[in-house]
């Protein structure tokens, strides 16, 4: 198991004087998948930022191993091995699955980003097992323009995992998809948590449950609940902010 702690000990986050995070308090172990759900306003978006270093908190701890995060810019932070993958793709249209995924080991990031780089024969069959670990093997030189919306999603998270990330974050990514491609989805995270941690912020429960995962909620910039999807869904507090609604 490589991989760090994520620690996030009373962290507070103040916006002019309101507290998007308040006293905010997560453990993430080395290759465990946590989903992160809550309602509007609850602070998901603002705890991500503040782990990707594009958030200074006020006040708390953020560590991911021995790193102190609060310390660190956004790029060391992503060359620790954080990746984060926006709700929105950010996929090359005019390149190919296949290119796409090469684009993104060649992307000077990391110690060994040029020694990758010079593998050649390695490089490719990287390339090829991130392509059969998001099921686009079929689609290898297909451009990205003609996929479907859960095909981009899932180029774009093997475009992380050329990076070998430690950490994924993830950002909703089953809004706008179909059934299957939710999934799909839930099965492609199970499969690449373990080898790394993953946080998932989503909405849609019943994905959530299919991630089979801890889940944290989210309330007013801090964690209201914290266990099984069974265990929060029956929660009374969690019924109340934001099941219940
Ligand atoms: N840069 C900012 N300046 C002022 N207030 C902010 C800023 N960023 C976020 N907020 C406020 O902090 C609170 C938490 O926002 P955040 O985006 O983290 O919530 P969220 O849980 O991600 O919500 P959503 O589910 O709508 O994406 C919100 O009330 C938001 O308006």
């Amino acid at each position: 198991m490589k991989g760090n702690q994520l620690y996030l000990d009373g962290v507070t986050v103040m916006f002019d004087g309101f507290r998007a995070l308040n006293n905010l308090s997560i453990i993430v172990e080395p290759g465990e998948m946590r989903a992160v759900i809550g309602p509007n306003g609850a602070g998901k978006t603002t705890m991500m930022d503040v782990i990707t270093g594009k958030t200074r908190p006020t006040k708390g701890t953020v560590r991911f191993g021995d790193h102190d995060l609060t310390r660190m810019d956004e790029a060391a932070i992503a060359n620790l091995g954080i990746g984060r993958k926006f709700q929105k793709p950010t996929v090359f249209d005019a390149l190919t699955v296949f290119e796409n995924l090469e684009l993104a080991l060649k992307a000077p990031r990391g110690p060994f980003a040029c020694l990758r780089w010079a593998l050649g024969g390695a490089a490719r069959s990287r390339i090829e097992q991130v392509q059969d670990e998001i099921g686009l093997t079929a689609r290898a030189g297909d451009r990205a323009a003609i996929l479907s919306h859960g095909q981009r999603q899932w180029l774009e998270i093997g475009m992380l995992l050329m990076q070998d990330p430690q950490l994924l974050l993830v950002d909703e990514p089953v809004a706008g998809m179909t059934d299957q491609e939710t999934e799909h989805t839930a099965a492609l995270l199970r499969r690449i948590a373990g080898e790394r941690s993953v946080v998932v912020v989503e909405h849609d429960l019943e994905f959530v449950r299919a991630l089979g995962q801890k889940v944290t909620v989210l309330h007013e910039g801090t964690m209201l609940s914290e266990g099984a999807i069974d265990h929060v869904q029956n929660d009374p507090r969690v019924i109340e902010v934001y099941l219940g609604r």
